[in-house]
């Protein structure tokens, strides 16, 4: 029997789970509908990672793998909740808890020395980072903001911040030395292998071997010149202090797991250069790795004797009050943007940046403005050029505004999502070549020097095809003017071009307005219609397609958590991601701090209304159809009775906002009248859900206002966490009853 596969993943969107799971198997048990739970959450992979080191009893199924089996199939039905993406400092904090939970999973070896370390270090490798997503992503993206959200943004429009033409915020990128200065891309013309090689003077070491691609598949590779990285990181750390701005950088060290983090380091390190210098050396004995942050870097100093560390802490502060002021992710608590890895990303950090006015917060909890350092200059161009537009137009209006839905590129690994295992850290000055096993010809070659980063990334031509098909149906559909942001002088972006001009005359697309533009001009016109209340589709490659899924809608509706994301997979099943963010850790600490989860679950509606209509068509199930048309009409009047959480405690949270919808679900399949079963069943949910409202809203607000403990960050305890996301005993039988 088919079935629909709900994740469970991290953090708020797994609290949340606890409280909307029941409802829907609840509602949808009456319709032969089974909902599996698939556990995908960092703590679960891990665990299923090490079997032979658990108890018996602690042992759990490898739910991601089976997951990503399924997604091959044509019948699969996948509900996608955001899951941390781990950078190594979480990472380490779930292996900790895990084994304070008595799971005797190893420790994350820093620096492995034997084999077996090696051996755990390429296990938990392949567990950090984006993980999940390009596993399960086998289709591509098509994420847009449903009417009904974009309807509701325009009647409730979302705070935005105005935008000076003065304001000192801008972005620093590099112009030389970096990934898109040196990227070189070629189409395979046959299947073939390739092997990635390192020449030095002294010898030629494999950095990967075998690796096989297909006919039509594109390559690309490029570097990142460490010299080149540290001289601009320099300069932007004296320039921000002479403009007097925050100094932040925004990266992605969770999807570019390798890369990212290394550069994340050169930050760090270059901002503390001197103190780096001088305490090389207990540094080193400490293990200070500054990929790992300042959060981690304060640790390892902490466990010093107390003369010393308050020596090397003065020696710090020295450093840090000469510097530029640091952008915070929490002032309250002193946390920097350079703490964590992954506490900045560049797809939620830069639209909510540019939402507040284009200031970040000072240590002092006050908005500034800000150099937005970011490194690399391939998307750079669009936060300047969004930058540029507030700067000389004003805030956007939400009330007025046009939409920007997004087709993206991202199926079988494409572009940066596959180039996780070819991404290298250079370890000697020579010559990387990409060499095609079969005929002996080097396809690529980069000359680097120690500390370089060199990378691969490739897209199958299937995937291509695909994309521009889906781009012309939604073309079709909307009748959007739709535009392919490629940049004709990027190699890897001309190879594509080729593509499109080859698939693009496949289709029908008379009548359509198709155009192909580099992501700034790109930029450029989609901002000026958008401000002038015109729609227009982005279509892009994986990369653009995560920054531009958050960028537009958080201009636009508040929050990228409000989108429909939709990945029809490649053979026929669909995957339905729930919004287009993550998992909101700051709402988990809330919601311990004082009981109140403001994580707002639309996007959990909207997948699971796909999803059902999906199931319905695939299964010859109408009443899966009709339990889905009912959802769409909750969601929608959720929309419009704005009962979504509010930010405060002691008001309406994430468990007051499933119960609303939950009452309209059941009006909306009371008053149909196309399943007679399905209305009286719903008739009688209704009435109940409708006479107890008062009580129910007591109970659910009256679980607010203290401390939670749900025993547990990574591993909550089941029953502590479905106890306190399920405080209604009211609301619990009128469920049970079903
Ligand atoms: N699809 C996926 O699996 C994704 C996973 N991630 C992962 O999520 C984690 C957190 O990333 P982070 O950069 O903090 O980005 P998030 O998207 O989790 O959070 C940024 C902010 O967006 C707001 N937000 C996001 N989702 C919701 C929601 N459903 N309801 C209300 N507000 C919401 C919150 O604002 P406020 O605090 O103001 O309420 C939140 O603090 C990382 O581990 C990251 O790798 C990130 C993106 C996608
Ligand atoms: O895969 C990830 O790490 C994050 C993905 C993401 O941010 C997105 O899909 O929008
Ligand atoms: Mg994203």
């Amino acid at each position: 029997m088919s079935k629909i596969f709900y994740t469970k993943t991290d953090e708020a969107p797994a609290l949340a789970t606890e409280s909307f799971l029941p409802i829907v198997k609840a509602f949808t048990k009456t319709s032969g509908i089974q909902i599996e739970t698939k556990d995908i959450s960092l703590a679960g992979r891990i665990s299923a990672t090490f079997p032979e080191l658990l108890k018996e009893n602690q042992r759990v199924s490898d739910d991601l793998y089976e997951l990503g089996q399924m997604a091959k199939m044509p019948e699969a039905n996948i509900i996608k909740l955001p899951n941390i993406s781990a950078s190594i400092p979480q990472l380490k904090e779930a292996i900790a808890e895990l084994q304070a939970k008595g799971y005797a999973v190893p420790n994350y070896p820093d620096e492995p020395s034997s084999d077996t370390e090696k051996k755990i270090r390429t296990k938990y490798d392949k567990i950090k980072g984006s993980a999940v997503n390009p596993v399960l992503r086998e289709g591509n993206s098509d994420r847009r903001a449903p009417r009904a959200v974009k309807n509701y943004a325009k009647k409730n429009p979302h705070s935005m911040g105005a935008w000076s033409p003065d304001s000192k915020t801008h972005v620093a990128t590099m112009t030389n030395g970096d990934f898109k200065a040196n990227e070189k891309s070629v189409t395979l013309d046959a299947d073939t292998e390739v092997q990635i090689t390192l020449t030095t003077p002294k010898n030629t070491i494999t950095l990967k071997g075998n690796t096989a691609l297909q006919a039509g598949e594109v390559i690309d590779a490029t570097v990142m010149s460490k010299k080149a990285l540290l001289a601009f990181l320099a300069e932007q750390v004296s320039d921000a202090k002479d403009k007097d701005v925050l100094f932040s950088v925004h990266m992605k060290a969770t999807m570019m797991k390798v890369s990212d983090p290394i550069i994340f380091g050169y930050v760090v390190a270059t901002f503390l250069q001197p103190v780096f210098e001088k305490h090389r050396e207990v540094f080193n004995d400490l293990g200070i790795n500054p990929n790992n942050g300042l959060d981690n870097l304060y640790k390892k100093i902490d466990t010093l004797p107390a003369r010393e560390k308050a020596q090397i802490m003065n020696d710090i502060n020295t450093v840090l009050g000469d510097r530029p002021s640091l952008a915070m992710v929490n002032s309250d608590k002193g946390i920097t943007n350079l703490h964590v890895p992954s506490d900045v990303i560049i797809d939620a950090s830069m639209p909510a940046m540019i939402r507040n006015s284009g200031q970040m917060w000072n240590a002092e909890g006050k908005p500034q403005d800000t150099k937005a350092v970011i490194p690399d200059s391939s998307y750079a161009g669009v936060y300047a050029t969004t930058i540029d537009f507030c700067k000389r137009h004003g805030a956007f209006d939400p009330t007025t505004m046009g939409t920007v839905p997004n087709v993206g590129l991202m199926a079988q690994k494409a572009e940066e999502y596959g180039s996780h295992d070819k991404t290298f850290e250079i370890q000697e000055d020579g010559i990387v070549r990409v060499e095609d096993i079969t005929t002996g010809k080097t396809l690529l070659e980069h000359r680097v020097e120690r500390g370089d980063i060199w990378r691969m990334c490739q897209v199958k031509d299937a995937p291509v095809q695909d994309w521009v098909k889906l781009a012309v149906s939604r073309a079709k559909a909307t009748q959007h003017p739709t535009i392919f942001w490629l940049d004709a002088n990027r190699a890897h972006d001309a190879e594509i071009i080729k593509k499109v001009h080859t698939y693009l005359p496949q289709h029908d697309t008379a009548g359509l307005d198709i155009r192909i533009l580099s992501p700034v001009d790109a930029t450029q016109l989609t901002l000026e219609r958008m401000k002038a209340g015109k729609d227009t589709i982005s279509v892009s490659g994986n990369v653009l397609r995560d920054y531009l899924t958050d960028l537009f809608p958080i201009l636009e509706v508040g929050t990228s958590a409000k989108m429909l994301s939709i990945v029809p997979l490649m053979n026929g099943g669909g995957l339905f991601e729930t919004g287009a963010g993550g998992s909101a850790p700051k709402h988990v600490e809330q919601f311990l701090e004082e009981g109140h989860l403001r994580w707002d679950s639309l996007g959990e509606f909207l997948a699971l209304g796909v999803s059902l209509e999906f199931f319905g068509e695939k299964n010859n199930n109408p009443k899966a159809k009709i339990l889905g048309d009912a959802l769409d009409s909750a969601t929608e009047k959720f929309l419009l009775n704005d009962k979504s959480p509010s930010r405060k405690v002691n008001e309406r949270d994430t468990r007051g906002s499933h119960f609303y919808l939950a009452l309209y679900w059941a009006e909306a399949l009371a008053r149909q009248n196309d399943d007679l079963d399905l209305k009286s069943v719903f008739s009688t949910v209704f009435a109940e859900l409708q006479g107890k409202q008062e009580q129910i809203s007591k109970e659910l607000i009256s679980a607010q206002g203290k401390p939670q403990d749900i025993g547990g960050y990574y591993k909550p305890d089941a029953n502590l966490a479905a106890k306190a996301m399920r405080p209604s005993p009211t609301l619990n039988a009128i469920l049970d009853a079903i």
